[in-house]
């Protein structure tokens, strides 16, 4: 892995663009998972290499199951990267979580059921873990961002990856938030367990946007009354992008967690049980490990 910090941003609803980027470059990317959500745009932000790609892809135009998650993960790791920042939406299960907040997660509930979920498979099979799915250096670096631009940020929190596109019935409501969960959203599963595998440390920043359905003095969760709010936490979240890159630096620090060499205890196919082709598809993202 590089010493030079590449990052790279995952945009979700409300953030398609990165202001203020030099050497600007955009990049067609194939994989052996297909093509990613669109172009990844390249450049530099106070001298840090940065690599931004919109998850719905240009105009929005990709619901969250069709979203080709691996291919995301893997252009990002094929230019380069050597962390992932995703910026995403959310509602919010928590009085004290209002819209304008920013969480910065640092668990997950996959209840998401029409995705793949890992670029492993019959031929190689891995098991990474994902007992702590986020990079403390890089929740690190959201924080001191969101304070630095005064963003009301709380720092940890569950995320509830659903399915949809539809939004929750107010029973699923009211059983995610019996569950302890704080925030919902629809995109980071499988994509946080995406990046481990790619051995990619990964942070999110959840933007409450509404309240979802389980109040019932507010009225419940329609993209319609989540836009206003939307984009001002998009404004806000462009910000926090530019301000987060000079935070972490050209010189890179290895992830606390170690995550950047996790599939050295994660392959449990030997090396002669293999299939040579998905090896070989595999290298894209785990070359490290198969040369
Ligand atoms: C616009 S409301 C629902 C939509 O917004 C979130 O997207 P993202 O996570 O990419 O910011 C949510 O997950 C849904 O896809
Ligand atoms: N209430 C909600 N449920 C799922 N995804 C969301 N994105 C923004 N608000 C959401």
């Amino acid at each position: 892995m590089s010493d030079k910090t590449v990052l790279g941003f995952i945009g979700g609803s409300g953030i398609y663009a990165v202001d203020e980027m030099d050497d600007v470059e955009l990049k067609q990317v194939e994989t052996p998972w297909g093509k990613p959500s669109g172009p990844v745009v390249t450049g530099t932000l106070a001298g840090v290499r940065v690599l931004f790609l919109p998850r719905h892809g240009p105009g929005h135009a990709i619901p969250p199951s069709e979203v080709n998650y691996r291919a995301n993960i893997a252009a990002l790791k094929i230019l380069g990267a050597t962390d992932v920042i995703s910026v995403s939406a959310c509602g919010s299960f928590r009085e004290e979580l209002s819209p304008g907040t920013f969480v910065i997660v640092d668990q997950f509930i996959d209840r998401t059921h029409a995705r793949a979920k890992s670029f492993f498979g019959t031929g190689l099979v891995a098991h990474v873990s994902i007992a702590r799915p986020v990079c403390p250096k890089l929740a690190d670096a959201l924080e001191a961002g969101c304070r630095e631009l005064e963003i009301p940020v709380v720092r940890g929190g569950t995320y509830l990856a659903m399915e949809g596109p539809q939004f929750s019935s107010k029973a699923e409501s009211h059983l995610y938030r019996s569950w302890g969960c704080d925030v919902i959203g629809m995109t980071n599963m499988p994509e946080a367990k995406l990046a481990r595998e790619a051995e990619l440390p990964y942070a999110s920043v959840a933007m409450v946007t509404d309240y979802d359905c389980w109040r019932d003095d507010i009225a419940d969760v329609e993209v319609t009354n989540v836009l206003e709010i939307l984009q001002q936490n998009s404004q806000k979240g462009r910000a926090l992008i530019k301000s987060v890159a000079p935070k972490l630096g050209p010189d890179r620090t290895p992830s606390p967690l170690g995550i950047e060499t996790c599939l050295d205890f994660a392959l449990i196919t030997p090396p002669d049980a293999r299939d040579p082709a998905m090896v070989e598809k595999l290298k894209a993202i785990a070359g490290r490990v198969l040369g």
